[in-house]
């Protein structure tokens, strides 16, 4: 009887990452469908370490950029999760965001946007009033690189002007929108979605601003788990997140796949949060690359049927080279992105 044939997945992520999403749950898993996950070593060549029929990646740099290229060219076949030209954009808070308003999704009563923003890239601006004639109190003041760093986590509730001082340009200043203290995290893989609530900010009321104490009040991970908690009824009950509505599952799922289309990426999650002064409206606040995956619920059965899903269609893809068997946002040797419809 012939061999059943197993494919090779490479996966090339820091130290951090590769501990939460690298367990022996999803390694079996995969195995068991065929699927070998096999580590990358960041310090060796990535083409000598091949072949591979897929690489995942979240490292950073344009050396890494250059072994990504250099193994398309030399297999051509296989297939890049997800390209890093299409990962960039997410690096920057501003064109990170800017994809929603290309969106165009019509799902009955809700609506969708992203929270009044501006963009500060010197002292003198921040601290020129008129910049804020367009902005309410409180705002939240964001490092514009989101590269993954410890620093571009670091975020102000900002109460007035005078707390405008103590900011370091470049930053991305945001309107402070109350929507009761819990956050929408969206994880997108592939064609799969799932929703989850995690703890927020709680609300600041209008007299809590005028008598607040303080001028800007820093935080940061607000709504992140420790890397080996899941998100399960105990959190839940724990956060008192039981009472909050989700969002309607097929308007969220739509925001997903447009938002899929549109980056032509594959792994990532965004924040939403429901603002509370009109109800059926939500906010996209934030969209990161490759998250915590290891945190959603059922995350080893979603990679290794998305996995299945990538590797079936590079096989059709080698048998057939016409537009329709291409992929979304993967990078297939130097035929980079074609449609998956
Ligand atoms: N415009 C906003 N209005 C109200 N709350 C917000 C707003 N923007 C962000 N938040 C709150 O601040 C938190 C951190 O903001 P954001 O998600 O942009 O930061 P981050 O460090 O990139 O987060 P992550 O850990 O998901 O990468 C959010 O999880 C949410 O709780
Ligand atoms: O390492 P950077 O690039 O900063 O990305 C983080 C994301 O910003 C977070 O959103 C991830 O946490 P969540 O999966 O809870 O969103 C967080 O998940 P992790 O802490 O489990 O790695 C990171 O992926
Ligand atoms: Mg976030
Ligand atoms: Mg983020």
């Amino acid at each position: 009887m012939a061999e059943e044939k197993r494919f090779r997945i490479g996966y090339a992520l820091l130290p951090k990452k590769q501990n939460s999403f690298i367990r022996d749950s999803l390694v079996n898993l995969a195995r068991s469908r065929g699927i070998d996950l096999v580590r990358v070593d960041p310090n060796r060549n990535l083409t000598d370490q091949g072949p591979f029929d897929c690489v995942l990646h979240k490292l950073y740099g344009d050396d890494w950029k250059r072994q990504l290229t250099e193994f398309t060219v030399k297999y051509p076949n296989a297939v890049v999760l997800d390209s890093p030209e299409s990962i960039e954009r997410l690096h920057n808070r501003i064109s990170m965001l800017q994809v929603v308003s290309e969106l165009n999704i019509d799902d009955g009563s809700e609506t969708f946007g992203i929270p009044k923003q501006i963009v500060i890239y010197d002292k003198e601006t921040l601290l020129d009033r008129r910049n804020w004639e367009a902005l309410n109190f409180p705002v939240i003041a964001k490092p514009l690189v989101a590269d993954g760093s410890a620093k571009s986590h670091k975020m102000a509730l900002v109460f007035n002007h005078d707390g405008l001082n103590s900011l370091k340009p470049p930053v991305v200043v945001q309107e402070f929108v109350n929507h009761g203290g819990v956050i929408f995290k969206v994880y997108v893989v592939g064609e799969r979605v799932r929703c989850v609530k995690r703890k927020s900010l709680p609300d600041v009321r209008e007299d809590e601003l005028v008598r607040v104490s303080e001028d800007l009040r820093r935080f940061s991970q607000v709504s992140n788990l420790a890397t080996d908690e899941r998100i399960d009824d105990r959190y839940y009950k724990m956060m008192h997140l039981d009472d909050t509505e989700m969002p309607p599952l097929s308007f969220i799922t739509q925001i997903a796949r447009g938002l899929r289309r549109a980056m032509k990426l594959n792994l990532f999650n965004f924040d939403v949060i429901r603002d509370s002064r009109c109800g059926n409206r939500y906010l996209i606040v934030d969209i990161n690359y490759f998250p915590g995956y290891a945190k959603m619920p059922g995350y080893e059965t979603v990679l290794t049927d998305f996995f299945c899903d990538v590797l079936c269609k590079k096989q059709q893809w080698g048998e057939d080279c016409s537009e329709n068997a291409g992929f979304d946002g993967m990078m297939m040797g130097n035929k980079d992105v074609r449609r998956m419809m």
